[in-house]
């Protein structure tokens, strides 16, 4: 697990280890510094290329400085700016520029037309412009230094966080370096993991440099993101084992001539390794998951003026009480009987239920539904029936992915898996999780019920609910990225995420 900050917890932490703890800022600094100057270093051709380093007069610009002095006594062909005035300098950026001073440093002050020419000669640019400090909008002379350097289309590394992303939002100030590379220091921001800011940051490296762990423990709300899927996040399998002991899955899915979700959510659930999946679905439906999802045991029911036939509930309430899961939702539509399918299983179901699209899409016209559930939820929503839940505009939810993630759970009292680029995943009571994992080939149709089933999957195996809702998201986007590998971002569709589920958790 990485930690993700907001640029003012690091401001916090960064302060504690050197008032508290005692490590003296340019200790940090320079551990800072020779992290990105090791990472510049291992460029291939950085023997013939010239690196071109932009500073400000914060701690960001102190940075810079000193990953120019390191690269110096590198033989690296390197040059500094500094965008502001002497006068403007944090305590360590002048103790780093004085330095540079008694060098003999190749270094200048800003100007626009040697600006422009030294863009044009470099090779690799060094943002070290703003970090976490930046506080408003950026104008007049960064404006223009912003706008020359993302013209060059030259390399880009970022120090920190790309110069005009707001490290606590990802929101850009007005004008943003657009990065090749950036180099977090300590953790990743919350502005580099939510957009658009993460588009400016593009591959991002977090480096250590030196902030005790105990440091990190005066922050209010913890924030992680998942990097990879590692043994202890996965169910145990025994040697001595049958099906019964890897788990039932119930898909609740599907409606007249809608058999596709029902078929990846079961399918997918097996992919992860679950021992059953059960679905209940239309009569409609049978004869093609039966012959596309073989494995599955399938349950039908019909109806008549919306109601289920009375022997077809009797089924479905057995089979409800007869699994460790019960996913819900995907393509059952919003009509009468799907309504009374879930409202029925939040009555007499005491596994937990993962609630998916159009499962949701009834919520948000039947809120009471939700009301005094006694099993636990997760809800899976996209941001458009986020926005049918909430009652607010998708633009307010993708806005405030967290907030409105974090709403939801408290308000119901359930683990909300607010799906997006980087799908946000809360409870209640537990520390907020980010992934990072998946890519843009994900925007198909069909990926949300592929998740639907590998939460599914894993709750069945034993995984505790809220470990399965991140683990699961982190295994589908780490499955599409695989599936991206070979079908490319244009031809991958949802089946190729579930054929990749195998090879993520081998
Ligand atoms: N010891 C530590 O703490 C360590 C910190 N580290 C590094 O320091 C970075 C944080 O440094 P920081 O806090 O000095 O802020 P930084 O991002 O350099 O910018 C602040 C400067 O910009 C100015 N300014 C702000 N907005 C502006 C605007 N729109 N337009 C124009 N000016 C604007 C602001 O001026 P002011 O608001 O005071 O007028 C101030 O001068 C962090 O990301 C990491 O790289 C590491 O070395 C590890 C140890
Ligand atoms: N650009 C992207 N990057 C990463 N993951 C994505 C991206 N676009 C979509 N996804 C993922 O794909 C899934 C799409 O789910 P959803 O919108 O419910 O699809 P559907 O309703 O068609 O099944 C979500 O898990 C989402 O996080
Ligand atoms: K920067």
């Amino acid at each position: 697990m990485n930690r993700i900050l907001t640029g003012q917890d690091m401001k916090k932490i960064d302060r504690n280890t050197i008032d508290y703890y005692g490590i003296p800022s340019l200790v940090l600094m320079e551990r800072a510094a020779l992290g990105v100057a090791n990472e510049v270093m291992i460029r291939e051709f950085i023997n013939k290329e010239k690196v071109l380093i932009v500073c400000g007069t914060g701690n960001n610009g102190g940075d810079g400085l000193a990953v120019g002095r390191i690269l110096l006594s590198n033989n690296v062909d390197v040059k500094m700016v500094i965008v502001g005035d002497y006068n403007q300098f944090s305590v360590e950026t002048k103790k780093q520029y004085e330095i540079l001073v008694k060098l003999n440093g190749p270094i200048v002050f800003y100007q626009e037309e040697s600006f422009y020419h030294l863009v044009n000669e470099a090779d690799v640019i060094v943002d070290a412009i703003f970090g976490v400090g930046l506080s408003r909008d950026i104008k007049g002379i960064y404006k223009e230094v912003i706008q020359t350097i993302n013209g060059s289309k030259k390399y880009v590394i970022a120090i920190d966080i790309p110069s005009g992303i707001d490290a606590n939002s990802g929101k850009v100030l007005g004008i943003s370096i657009k990065a090749n590379q950036t180099i977090a220091l300590s953790a990743y921001k919350l502005g580099q993991v939510l957009f658009p800011g993460h588009e400016y940051c593009n591959e991002i490296k977090v480096i250590d440099i030196g902030i005790p762990l105990e440091a990190y423990k005066k922050i209010d709300k913890n924030i992680f993101t998942m990097s990879k899927l590692t043994q202890d996040m996965l169910p145990t399998r025994k040697p001595r084992s049958n099906k019964g002991s890897y788990g039932k899955v119930l898909v609740m899915a599907g409606s007249k001539n809608m058999s596709g979700a029902a078929y990846l959510s079961g399918l997918a659930a097996y992919r992860t390794g679950v021992g059953l999946v059960h679905i209940v679905t239309p009569e409609d439906n049978r004869i093609i998951l039966q012959s596309q999802l073989p494995e599955a045991i399938i349950t039908t029911y019909e109806f008549n003026n919306g109601c289920i036939e009375q022997n077809h509930m009797e089924k479905i309430k057995q089979a409800i009480n007869n699994v460790d899961v019960i996913v819900i939702g995907p393509g059952l539509s919003t009509e009468i009987d799907a309504k009374t399918l879930l409202i029925e299983t939040i009555k007499h179901g005491k596994v937990p239920l993962i609630i998916d699209a159009d499962g949701l899409n009834i919520i948000a016209k039947n809120k009471d539904i939700l009301k005094n559930h006694q099993q636990p939820i997760i809800v899976t929503p996209h941001p458009g029936e986020m926005s049918r839940l909430m009652n607010e505009p998708v633009q307010i939810i993708l806005d405030q992915l967290i907030e409105k993630a974090m709403n939801m759970s408290e308000q119901h009292n359930v683990i909300t898996v607010l799906k997006d680029s980087n799908t946000v995943i809360t409870s209640p009571t537990r520390d907020i999780y980010i992934n990072l994992s998946g890519n843009n080939g994900m925007a198909t149709a069909g990926a949300g019920d592929v998740l639907s089933g590998v939460i599914g999957g894993l709750v069945a195996q034993g995984i505790e609910t809220f470990k399965a809702a991140y683990t699961g998201v982190l295994i589908h986007g780490l499955a599409g990225d695989k599936a991206k590998e070979s079908k490319g971002y244009y031809g991958m569709i949802a089946r190729d995420i579930i054929q990749n589920i195998p090879e993520v958790m081998k």
